[in-house]
């Protein structure tokens, strides 16, 4: 039987079949003429930080593993909290099947803060590079685990060409050794490490993978944690395996107050 992320990839690839013919490559192209260069999100997830470490805020309605995180879901004030709180960048879920995400979102938190904006989605086709750049992202998410590497390559060669930075996801010792050598800059563009600390494929999370798998890289390859986040101690523990970033979202969406929130894990 197919895994949770193989059924969210088979889903994916009809639901950008479907829009493609709505909106041709061609019209996305035409629609990113002119605009300005993206945000440094590769700069504001990987600067020193006094904190120890940079925080990305995700705005997360729901998720296969938790259902609703937050009823009263309003993207654009919890982006703007997130930025008071200090956020250094914000990601956005787009997936609407799974996480009840909108591509829209992205553009209303874009003109909303000023920290740079991740697209997170399940990207597996060219043309979801380019209507993530149209959308005014500054970065996107490519999942190692759903996409064979020369995939994988091509996307990222892509991302970089329109100033995308690209949030290389793994999740196992596999999939890290064999992207490894395309992290960081500037041979191959913008791009940074995501260690995701679910399993995608059965949705369970282990906040010793970050360690386990940083041990492998060399001190200097730029590393995000990834989900699972829920106390001060956990934060914490990240500072001391010496990741930049940390990624967060249903630790902070689910609480009915954010800013308490933020400020007890990172104040
Ligand atoms: O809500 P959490 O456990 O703090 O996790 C945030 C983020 O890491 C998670 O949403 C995520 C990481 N990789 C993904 C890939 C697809 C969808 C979602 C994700």
């Amino acid at each position: 039987m197919a895994n949770i992320l193989d059924q969210i990839v088979a889903d994916k690839r009809r639901e950008v079949r479907d829009r493609q013919t709505q909106v041709s490559l061609d019209q996305l192209k035409a629609r990113i003429v002119g605009l300005p260069r993206c945000r440094n999100f590769y700069k504001a997830v990987t600067k020193p930080n006094r904190r120890g470490l940079n925080v990305i805020a995700e705005v997360k309605k729901a998720s296969p593993s938790a259902g609703l995180i937050r009823a009263d879901f309003d993207p654009v004030a919890i982006a703007r909290t997130y930025e008071r709180c200090g956020a250094d960048a914000i990601s956005v879920l787009t997936d609407e099947k799974y996480f009840q995400g909108k591509l829209e979102y992205v553009e209303q938190v874009k003109q909303a803060v000023e920290v740079p904006v991740l697209r997170k989605d399940f990207i597996v086709d060219l043309w979801q590079v380019y209507e993530s750049r149209a959308a005014g992202a500054d970065a996107i998410l490519l999942i190692a685990d759903a996409l064979p590497p020369g995939e994988l390559m091509d996307l990222m060669i892509a991302a970089t060409e329109l100033t995308l930075t690209v949030l290389v996801e793994v999740h196992q010792a596999d999939a890290l050794l064999s992207v490894r050598s395309l992290i960081g800059f500037p041979e191959h563009g913008y791009s940074v490490l995501g260690i995701n600390n679910r399993d995608l494929t059965t949705m369970t999370v282990d906040l010793n993978t970050t360690s386990r798998l940083k041990g492998m890289l060399d001190d200097d390859v730029p590393v995000v944690a990834e989900s699972g986040v829920r106390t001060r101690g956990d934060v914490e523990r990240l500072i001391g395996v010496g990741v930049r970033a940390v990624l967060i979202g249903q630790t902070l969406c689910e609480h009915s107050d954010i800013a308490e929130k933020f400020a007890e894990l990172f104040g």
